[in-house]
């Protein structure tokens, strides 16, 4: 081999790039290049802090608000959608059947039938023009060389996918490749490939066969990321399986967060437990867990909200969840799921190592890759952390959230049929 590719840092900081060490550092790190992250398109999302461990609050007591389960006769009167217990009182939201509002989009009923392979390709489709785009534009009948390289391993950490796992493809494809012409569809492959080799091992199901009653999935994320809605989709996927779920509208917060919730309870079937906006969220968490107990249900899947701006107060709110639940169950929250929105790009590198720290994120679930070129942000996070990746999301629709299949990713991000 004559030429030698200069590595992405040699060319960052013009000397060599025997520093591997540092390389997601660079790529992470707040103070991270221009090339690097294109932080000034981000959403505006602050990252919180890490608080201090505090000694364990002798009281993991809460708002001491009375449950009370609202039979449907007693609710009167029978509001347009959901309402929850009056004053501080707790409730279980009835479930209505029919009309289902406007505003959550549940189907994609008017749309033709696609394969969620199709849906995955369409959704990641920004993603991979980004990157197949930038590969036709290189690899023209031109003989494999320095420049050519360079080129690629920019594109590929441009469409986020971090730099490991560019250099990896780029060594790939040098190997017995210089002065040889390479077809884009060869680059292509190969992209494909080492994507699915950084993927394989996060993509894990989510498994909620585990003798637990209920199992307990605490849902945590950056407010809008699409907690609600993921526990939505879920919540239809598991009724379809025939388990019996339970909602808990944690986002005391915020009123629509709590509506949206009951919403999609009402198109589920899944029983809703909620409060009045600005409830201790612990203790709506409590009572629901009491109240899936009591009712038999396979799955709770409790809501929370998100406030970063309001950090402190996020996490400690988070922390109290988590201690409250276990008063219940030891072992409980069996599964703390992090929603992550695949538009915020590096930042949510920054996400999944915080609110792992807080709240001992399990596994994640990773959303609106279809409003994104920044989709390959999941490689970078499958490279770091390790771990599971259990959905993704590719719309608002309820069909729209499916488990994670690495080689399908992986074909769909590099424009493979
Ligand atoms: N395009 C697209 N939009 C999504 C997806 N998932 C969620 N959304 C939308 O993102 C917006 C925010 O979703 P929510 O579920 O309300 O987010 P959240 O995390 O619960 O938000 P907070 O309650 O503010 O913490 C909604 O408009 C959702 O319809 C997805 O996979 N693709």
């Amino acid at each position: 081999m004559s030429e030698k590719k200069r590595g992405f840092l040699g060319r960052l900081f013009g000397g060599k790039d025997d520093q591997p060490d540092i390389r997601q550092e660079t790529a992470t790190s707040q103070g991270e290049p221009d090339e690097l992250a294109d932080v000034a398109s981000e959403p505006e999302v602050e990252t919180p802090a890490v608080p201090e461990p505090v000694a364990e609050p002798d009281d993991t007591t809460f708002e001491d608000t009375e449950t009370v389960v609202h039979p449907v006769a007693d609710m009167s009167p029978v509001p347009d959608v959901l309402v929850a217990g009056e004053g501080p009182d707790l409730a279980l939201a009835p479930v209505f059947q029919d009309p289902v509002p406007a505003q959550v989009s549940t189907d994609t009923a008017a749309e033709p039938k696609r394969s969620w392979f199709q849906k995955l390709k369409q959704g990641l489709s920004r993603s991979s023009s980004a990157l197949t785009d930038g590969i036709s534009s290189i690899f023209t009948k031109r003989k494999l060389d320095a420049t050519m390289l360079e080129e690629l391993e920019d594109i590929l950490i441009q469409a986020d996918l971090g730099v490991d796992t560019a250099m990896a493809i780029t060594e790939r494809l040098s190997e017995g490749r210089y002065d040889k012409e390479i077809e884009p569809e060869e680059v292509r492959a190969i992209l494909s490939e080492e994507v699915e080799k950084v993927l394989e091992p996060v993509a894990r199901p989510l498994d909620l066969n585990r003798g637990k009653s209920p199992h307990v999935v605490l849902m945590v994320g950056v407010n809008g990321t699409g907690k609600t809605t993921t526990i939505g989709k879920l919540s239809q996927k598991l009724a379809s399986e025939g388990k019996t779920v339970m909602l808990a509208a944690g986002d005391t917060f915020r009123a629509a967060a709590v509506e949206q919730l009951k919403i999609w309870g009402q198109r589920t079937g899944a029983e809703v437990v909620a409060g009045d906006t600005g409830a201790d969220a612990a203790g709506l968490a409590f009572d629901a867990m009491k109240a899936a107990k009591e009712k038999g249900v396979d799955v709770l899947l409790i809501d929370t909200a998100g406030r970063l701006q309001n950090k402190t107060e996020l996490m400690d709110e988070l922390e109290k969840v988590i201690r409250v639940i276990k008063k219940l169950d030891p072992d409980a929250p069996h599964d703390v799921i992090l929603t992550l929105d695949a538009t915020t790009g590096q930042n949510a590198l920054n996400q999944v190592e915080i609110f792992g720290k807080v709240a001992g994120v399990t596994g994640l679930v990773m959303t609106k890759l279809d409003g994104t070129a920044r989709g390959g942000i999941l490689v970078a996070i499958a490279a770091k952390n390790q771990l599971p990746v259990h959905f993704i999301g590719v719309g608002e629709g309820v069909e729209d959230l499916e488990p994670f299949s690495a080689k399908d990713f992986a074909s769909a991000i590099a424009g493979l049929a």
